[in-house]
């Protein structure tokens, strides 16, 4: 069953929106870098995944049908019919999850640093047993390290550390259902049945989703994409490479 998710808006009442959906582990404040960017000509939707951030945590698990089921419920509330959609990691299987199912809401696609099929999937039970045992804070030191480049991590170590503090504050039921969510994910067989023009943007340093996984998504996509590898970006490459994403965001959603 759906939840009322918690969102913010920016941007001018009635111009095209844009829902913008983040990574496990993080908050709506992942998107800062695009708000500037977008807010003057879309209204940017930002939200808490459930289970994150000031969003309610239902009781794990979690399915993409259920974080799917959460847009178009943040969408009926906000009296929007179709929005633009960009989600990361998570974020962009549950886009991929709309564009499939929800078509009629989803105009256009953008898929970062995600990936139709996250495996192994012990791989996430083992992850989420972590976090059972040992909170969220168990896994934040890896989970940052994959969110952006060694460099980046050495060159700004506070923004790294608030970063760190998104991850281990995660509610550990939320982390843990969002969990569950990947290790029973397949989207590749919907791939083909998405109409939405799609643009696939990985990071090159990407260890969590390399660009193979990008590739794997355009290769399934029956309308062919416009496929993006971002240099100098792990998983986050929103933020560690905001001008080039904002980029290529705004010219893919201008009309
Ligand atoms: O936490 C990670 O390892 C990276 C990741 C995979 C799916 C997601 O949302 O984040």
């Amino acid at each position: 069953m759906s939840i009322e998710v918690h969102h913010i808006v920016d941007g001018p009442p009635g111009a095209p929106v844009i829902v913008l959906s983040g990574s496990l582990g993080s908050t709506l404040d992942m998107w800062e870098p695009q708000v500037a960017a977008l807010s003057g000509d879309f209204q940017v939707v930002r939200y808490d995944i459930r289970g994150h951030g000031e969003s309610p945590v239902p009781p794990a698990p979690y399915s993409l049908a259920d974080l799917g089921s959460d847009v178009l419920t943040l969408l009926d509330r906000l009296g929007v019919e179709r929005a633009h959609f960009a989600g990361l990691s998570i974020g962009g299987m549950t886009g991929m999850w709309l564009a499939a199912h929800a078509s009629e809401r989803i105009d256009k696609l953008a898929l970062l640093c995600t990936s139709p099929l996250l495996g192994p999937p012990q791989n996430w039970a083992q992850r989420a047993a972590t976090v059972r045992a040992g909170g969220t804070e168990a896994v934040a030191d890896a989970v940052v390290a994959r969110w952006l480049t060694a460099d980046y991590l050495e060159r700004e170590p506070e923004t790294v550390a608030r970063m760190r503090e998104m991850i281990a504050t995660t509610p550990d039921e939320g982390y843990i259902g969002c969990c569950a969510a990947i290790e029973h994910m397949d989207l590749r067989d919907d791939l083909p049945t998405i109409t939405a023009p799609t643009l696939v943007i990985a990071g090159s340093d990407d260890l969590a989703t390399p660009p193979e996984h990008a590739e794997t998504i355009a290769a399934g996509l029956s309308r062919p994409p416009r496929l993006e590898v971002i240099p100098g970006a792990a998983h986050l490459a929103n933020w560690e490479q905001a001008t080039l994403v904002n980029g290529l965001l705004r010219e893919h959603f201008a009309d």
